[in-house]
């Protein structure tokens, strides 16, 4: 059996969560860099739980200077077997109104100046990502949601941008075109990388604005940005302690294999690979590396 451990990670507006029990900050090294800030570990109804301001506490990290791989190889040190991203994101539907949870099941990955994968030359690996999210963590979150009376709509799909600038209205209508439902600039490629770990994902998407493209609203204003995150910070915290009393305590095998993505996802020779970079690989594959 393995025991569930939740990974949460914060975005903007989210940069500590109040409720734990027996929390530390909790420094992490990783040999793919510096995680965004330290770890608050502690315990909610004796349930392990990691969380980590994504832009750091004080909002130091811009989107593209985020170390994804440092902040995804750090929750699998500590073995987080469940993570949950909560963001803010602009709405590319108008039914999509700002304070609505989008528990986004698809990405859209337009970013281009990050590290995408922790493998390479020396290790290759593809894993599967046609469902990025893990449905029965959704599930979780979901009921979640609905126990805290928060108005959610479950699925979506999230377009990601590099940033940090907001987009131009020729690309928010484009993104429109493509059938996309919200816009961020974070959840590239922790996704991804959160499917290389062996970790279940999945992201609650908190709408804050209506982006550029909507007739009524105008261009994103971050101050009105700032509002809606506060508002939006009460409920997120209410949804993740609500999850971290729900969640099963040991870990479901994942449907979709997302536990398990690294199984057959290596095609380096065992004797091709190379050793430096099988030793950085040691939380993230060590479960297959090993045997
Ligand atoms: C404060 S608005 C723009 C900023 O907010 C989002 O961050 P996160 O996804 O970490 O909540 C968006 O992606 C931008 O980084
Ligand atoms: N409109 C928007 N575009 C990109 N990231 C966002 N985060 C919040 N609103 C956003």
């Amino acid at each position: 059996m393995t025991e569930t451990v939740l990974g949460v990670i914060g975005g903007s507006g989210i940069y500590d969560l109040p409720g734990l029990e027996d929390a530390a900050w909790t420094a992490v090294a990783s040999p793919w860099g510096t995680p965004s800030d330290e770890v608050r570990v502690g315990r909610l109804d004796g349930l392990k739980i990691c969380f980590l301001p994504r832009h750091g506490r004080g909002h130091r990290i811009a989107p593209s200077d985020i170390d994804f791989r440092a902040n995804i190889d750090a929750m699998k040190r500590l073995g987080v077997t469940d993570l949950v991203s909560v963001s803010a994101v602009g709405s590319l539907k108008e039914e999509l109104s700002p304070g609505t949870f989008v528990l986004v099941d698809q990405f859209i990955d337009r970013t281009f100046a990050r590290e995408k994968s922790f493998f390479g030359t020396g290790c290759v690996a593809h894993v599967s990502l046609a469902d990025p999210v893990s449905p029965l963590l959704v599930d979780a979150v979901e009921a979640a949601a609905k126990a805290e009376g928060i108005r959610h709509h479950r699925g979506g799909t999230y377009l990601a941008m590099e940033g940090p600038q907001f987009s131009m209205l020729a690309e928010s209508r484009l993104y429109r075109s493509w059938g996309c439902d919200v816009i961020g600039m974070t959840n590239m490629p922790e996704a991804k990388l959160a499917r290389e770990a062996e970790i279940c994902y999945a992201s609650v998407a908190m709408v804050t604005d209506y982006d550029s493209w909507h007739p009524d609203h105008g261009a994103v204003d971050i101050t009105a940005i700032l509002r809606v995150l506060g508002e939006n910070r009460d409920n997120a915290q209410r949804l993740v302690a609500a999850l971290a009393r729900t969640i099963p305590r040991e870990h479901p095998r994942c449907p979709i294999g997302s536990d398990t993505a690294l199984e057959y996802a290596i095609i380096t020779a065992p004797d091709a690979r190379d050793p430096a970079l099988l030793a950085k690989l040691d939380a993230v594959a060590g479960r297959v590396l090993k045997r």
